[in-house]
């Protein structure tokens, strides 16, 4: 079947109930991009929270509205805290999204990723090579970086996605949102999106704030790309490079709720 793409009306209506909502989102992400996904988060109007010690944890992902797994500097105690903060929100009934960074090489994270997956995320955002070794078919990529393009992890998603209902998202080039049934598609997006760190750590959390919104979670979940797609290709449009880009791109992600998709 050949997948449907994303209706850019949908992509507009989720920019505005984010800003409109402001679902308060819990982060357990990796070191490097605490203050870009909470800029990003920010930005498109959600709210974001980095409550990280296990007793918190608990307590905290169920006021949030939902919660961000994301393993890229994952580290024993952390791997608690987030045990605690997946238990606190399956209580709670709030949605978690996985962000399976680097899954694969490594054991520790890839032991983790596995056994988190059967606490039923609502969503999973990866990379190809991620995705493609969550599924089971795959050594992964180059440390956080993928070296399979999106178009080569859609039937793993599928699978991934039929396997632990969660919806999942693959990213590059294009970007593939499934169900497990229906996939959508997403285009937009710019290279320069990889030569800055944490914009697929940030899109997670804004699949995260997706999923606290009411309707359709996989379209919901394919819309927050479509917000990333779009905003990219706009501050790219009027970036030097890496430099000006991230600030740029706040910018594009505020302005698609201020002014307008
Ligand atoms: N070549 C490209 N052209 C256009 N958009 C891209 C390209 N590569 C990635 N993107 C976009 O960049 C964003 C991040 O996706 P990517 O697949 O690079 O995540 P990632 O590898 O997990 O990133 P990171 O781990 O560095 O945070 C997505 O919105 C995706 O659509
Ligand atoms: C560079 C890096 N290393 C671990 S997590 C991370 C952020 C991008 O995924
Ligand atoms: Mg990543």
């Amino acid at each position: 079947m050949q997948p449907d793409l994303l209706s850019p009306a949908h992509t507009a209506h989720v920019a505005s109930q984010l800003a409109t909502r402001s679902p308060l989102i819990h982060c357990l992400t990796n070191q490097v991009v605490q203050s870009f996904t909470a800029n990003v988060l920010l930005a498109v109007g959600a709210s974001p929270a980095m409550v990280v010690d296990h007793e918190e944890a608990l307590a905290f992902s169920a006021i949030a509205d939902a919660l961000l797994i994301n393993i890229g500097t994952l580290t024993r105690e952390q791997a608690l805290a987030m045990r605690a903060a997946i238990d606190g929100a399956n209580r709670a009934g709030k949605p978690w999204t996985l962000d399976p960074v680097a899954v694969g090489p490594l054991a520790f994270r890839s032991r983790f990723a596995r056994e988190i997956l059967a606490q039923k995320p609502a969503a999973i955002r990866g990379n190809a090579s991620e995705i493609l070794a969550l599924a089971g078919n795959g050594a992964g990529g180059r440390g956080v970086d993928a070296t399979q393009g999106a178009q080569e992890a859609v039937s793993a998603a599928r699978e991934l996605a039929q396997q632990t209902g969660a919806i999942v998202a693959v990213t590059g080039e294009v970007d593939y949102v499934t169900d497990g049934d229906r996939t959508l598609t997403i285009t937009g997006g710019d290279p320069l999106m990889t030569r800055v760190v944490g914009t697929g750590c940030a899109l997670s959390a804004v699949v995260a704030a997706a999923c606290a919104l009411p309707g359709s979670r996989l379209e919901n979940v394919a819309a927050a790309c479509g917000v990333f797609a779009l905003a990219g290709k706009r501050a790219a449009a009027q970036s030097q490079g890496p430099g000006s880009f991230p600030s740029l791109f706040l910018d594009a992600l505020y302005q698609l709720h201020t002014e307008g998709a």
